[in-house]
C-alpha cells in the first residue's frame, strides 16, 4: 500500500487555496483605505476653499460627495467582513475534522494529546487569520501611501511620518522579544496544569479514597501557578511597553500636530493641511498601533499555527480511498515484530501464524508477555516495526487509519472499558442510528439483555448518567455486545472474561463456540483456562516470543507435564 508522503506545511497549503479570497479582502481593504481618505480631503477643501471662497454649492457638492463615498465605505466593508466570515468558515471546514482525526490517531499511538487544545488553537488561528490584527497587517502598507501624501503637502511631515513608524516598528520588536518565549512557556504550563486537572478529575474516586486530593491539588496549583507566573510576566513586559506605545501614540499626534503649525506659522503648508496632515499621521501609525495592542493574541496564533501544523504533518494517511469490503475473516501475520509507538523495545518479536474463517485463537501467557500489545496489532492501532499483519490480503494498520469504516466488520474489546454519552442502544451500535433488532441480538449474545431491560429506560438509558452505576461485568458485557453489534467477520477480545463470573463465563464460552462455529474468526486473550475451550487454536507467549502455537490439542500436549514412567517399567 502506497502512503501519502506527509504534505509539508498542510495549513500554508490549506491557506494558499484561501489565496484568491485573502487577495479579495486585501482588494476591499486597498479600496477602504482609498476611500479613507475622503474625510481627509473633505476637511482639507473645507478650510482651504470653502472657508475662504465662501461658496454654498461647493458645500453641499463636496458634503453630498463624501457622503456618497462613506456609504461605498460601508458597502466595501460589509463586503470584507462577509468575506472574512467565509474564509473562517472555510479555514474550519478543512481543517476542524482532519484534526480530530488527526488527534485521535496521535493520541492511539502515543497518548499525549489534549484535544482541547487542539480545538482552542484552531479556534485561535481562525481568529487571527479573519480578526482585527489581520486586517492591520493588511493595512500597515498603506503607510507608505500616506507618508507620500505628507511628502506633497511638505516632506518634513513625510520625515516624521517614517520617523515615527519606525519608533513603533522598534517598541514592537521589544515586545515581541520580551513576550514570545514567555508566553510559548506560559502556554506549555497551562497544558499541563489542564492535563493534570482533567487526570484528578477522572480518577475521582481513587483520588478522595486514597486520599490523594490534596497532593494532587498541591501538584496542580505548582502547574497552575508557573503558567500564571509566566503569564504575569509576559503582561508585564507588554504592560511597560504598551504603556510608553500609549505614551507614544499620543505624543507623536501632538508633535504632528505641532509640526503642522509650525509649517503654517511658517507660510510652508495651509491651516487645512495642518488638519489634513495629523489625520494622515494618525492613520499611517493605527495599524502598527492595533498590530502592537495585539501582540499577545498575534504570538498565540504563530504558535498554534506551529502545534497545528506540526500535528497535521506527521499524519501520514494510505492513499487509497477505496472501501474494503466485507472481510471473510482470513488473518495472516508474517515475521512482525513491535515496537510501541514512542518506545524503543521490542515487545513482541517475529510473531507468525494464519487463521482461517471459524478459527478462534486463545492468547495466553503471563503478565506482560506481550497479549495487549500483539491484540493492539491485530487491530490495526500500531503499525508492525517489521513484518505484516494481513486480513484478507489488506494490510490492516493502513486500512484502519484511513477514513475507511473497517471498524464496521472488525469487533473489538479492549481492556480499558469506556462509553459515550449516548444511550445504551447507541453505545451498543457503536454511537451510529441503531438497528433495533441488531442491538438487542449482539446484546442478547453478550448476555446483557435481562440486565438492560432492568435499566430505568431499557436500551434508551443514558449510558453518560449510568455509567457509574454500572457493575464491572455489566460494563464488560456491554462493551462485548458492541464489539459483537453488526456481526463482525473478524471478532477480537482482550480478555473479555476478567469481570465474569463462572456462570457468565461458561455461557460466553458457549457464545464464542456458536460464533466461530458460525464461520466468523475470532481471536481472545485470556488469563483463564475456562475461555480456552471456546478455541480451536492456541498461542502461548513468553517474554514476546511466541513459545508455542497451534491446534489446541496439540499446544496443550506440549505443555502439559509428562506422566511419569515408573520405575523398572
Ligand atoms: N505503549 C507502550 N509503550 C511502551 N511499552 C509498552 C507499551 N504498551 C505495553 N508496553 C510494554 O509491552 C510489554 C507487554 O505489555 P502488554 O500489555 O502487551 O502485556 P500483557 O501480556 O497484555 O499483560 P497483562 O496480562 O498484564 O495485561 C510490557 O513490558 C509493557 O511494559
Amino acid at each position: 500500500m502506497f502512503l501519502h508522503p506527509p504534505k509539508s506545511k498542510p495549513i500554508a497549503a490549506l491557506l494558499d487555496q484561501c489565496r484568491k479570497a485573502f487577495w479579495l479582502v486585501a482588494a476591499g481593504t486597498f479600496l477602504a483605505e482609498l476611500i479613507s481618505l475622503a474625510p481627509i480631503l473633505y476637511t482639507l477643501n473645507m478650510y482651504d476653499r470653502v472657508l475662504t471662497s465662501r461658496s454654498e454649492v461647493t458645500l453641499i457638492s463636496l458634503t453630498g460627495v463624501v457622503l456618497a463615498m462613506y456609504a461605498f465605505w460601508g458597502m466595501v466593508e460589509w463586503l470584507r467582513g462577509r468575506l472574512l466570515i467565509r474564509i473562517s468558515m472555510r479555514i474550519d471546514w478543512e481543517l476542524a475534522t482532519k484534526l480530530f482525526d488527526a488527534s485521535f490517531r496521535r493520541h492511539v499511538t502515543r497518548r499525549e494529546i489534549n484535544v482541547h487544545q487542539v480545538l482552542g488553537d484552531l479556534v485561535q488561528l481562525r481568529q487571527f487569520m479573519t480578526g482585527t490584527p489581520m486586517l492591520a497587517l493588511m493595512s500597515a502598507p498603506f503607510a507608505v501611501l500616506f507618508i507620500v501624501i505628507c511628502a506633497l503637502f511638505h516632506p518634513y511631515l513625510a520625515m516624521f511620518c517614517l520617523a515615527a513608524t519606525l519608533v513603533l516598528l522598534f517598541t514592537t520588536y521589544l515586545t515581541s522579544k520580551a513576550t514570545t518565549s514567555v508566553l510559548a512557556e506560559a502556554n506549555v504550563q497551562q497544558g499541563r496544569a489542564n492535563k493534570l486537572a482533567a487526570a484528578s478529575l477522572q480518577q475521582s474516586e481513587a483520588t478522595l479514597g486514597l486520599g490523594m486530593r490534596d497532593a494532587l491539588r498541591a501538584r496542580w496549583y505548582r502547574a497552575h501557578q508557573q503558567f500564571l507566573g509566566q503569564q504575569a510576566q509576559a503582561s508585564e513586559a507588554q504592560g511597560i511597553l504598551g504603556g510608553f506605545s500609549g505614551f507614544l501614540s499620543r505624543a507623536l499626534q501632538s508633535l504632528a500636530t505641532a509640526l503642522g503649525v509650525f509649517l503654517a506659522i511658517n507660510g510652508l503648508i495651509t491651516g487645512g493641511m495642518v488638519m489634513a496632515a495629523t489625520f494622515l499621521i494618525t492613520k499611517t501609525l493605527t495599524p502598527l498601533q492595533l498590530v502592537m495592542g495585539a501582540w499577545k493574541d498575534i504570538t498565540a496564533a504563530r504558535q498554534a499555527y506551529a502545534r497545528l501544523d506540526a500535528l497535521l504533518e506527521e499524519d501520514v494517511l494510505p492513499e487509497t480511498q477505496v472501501t474494503l469490503p466485507a472481510p471473510s475473516g482470513k488473518l495472516v501475520v508474517e515475521g512482525m515484530t513491535v515496537v510501541p509507538p514512542g518506545a524503543e523495545a521490542t515487545v513482541l518479536q517475529n510473531i507468525q501464524f494464519s487463521l482461517e474463517p471459524g478459527d478462534a485463537l486463545a492468547i495466553v501467557g503471563p503478565s506482560a508477555s506481550g497479549k495487549s500489545s500483539l491484540v493492539r496489532m491485530l487491530v490495526g492501532l500500531w503499525k508492525p516495526s517489521q513484518g505484516h499483519v494481513r486480513l484478507d490480503g489488506a494490510e490492516l494498520y493502513d486500512w484502519a487509519r484511513a477514513a475507511i469504516p473497517v471498524g464496521q466488520h472488525v469487533g473489538y474489546l479492549s481492556q480499558d472499558i469506556g462509553f459515550f454519552e449516548g444511550t445504551v442502544a447507541e453505545n451498543i451500535a457503536r454511537m451510529g442510528a441503531p438497528e433495533s433488532d441488531q442491538v438487542i441480538h449482539a446484546a442478547k449474545l453478550a448476555g446483557v439483555h435481562e440486565a438492560i431491560l432492568s435499566f430505568p429506560q431499557g436500551y434508551e438509558t443514558q449510558l453518560g448518567e449510568l455509567g457509574h452505576m454500572l457493575t464491572g461485568g455489566q460494563r464488560q458485557r456491554i462493551a462485548l455486545a458492541r464489539a459483537m453489534y453488526g456481526s463482525p467477520r473478524y471478532l477480537v477480545l482482550d480478555e473479555p472474561n476478567s469481570a465474569l463470573d463462572e456462570a457468565a463465563e461458561r455461557a460466553l464460552v458457549a457464545v464464542l463456540q456458536a460464533y466461530r462455529a458460525a464461520g466468523n474468526t475470532i481471536i481472545f486473550t485470556t488469563h483463564r483456562p475456562m475461555l480456552i475451550s471456546a478455541a480451536t487454536k492456541l498461542m502461548v507467549l513468553a517474554a514476546g516470543r511466541q513459545a508455542a502455537y497451534g491446534p489446541i490439542k496439540d499446544v496443550l500436549a506440549t505443555i502439559a507435564p509428562q506422566p511419569v514412567q515408573a520405575e523398572g517399567g
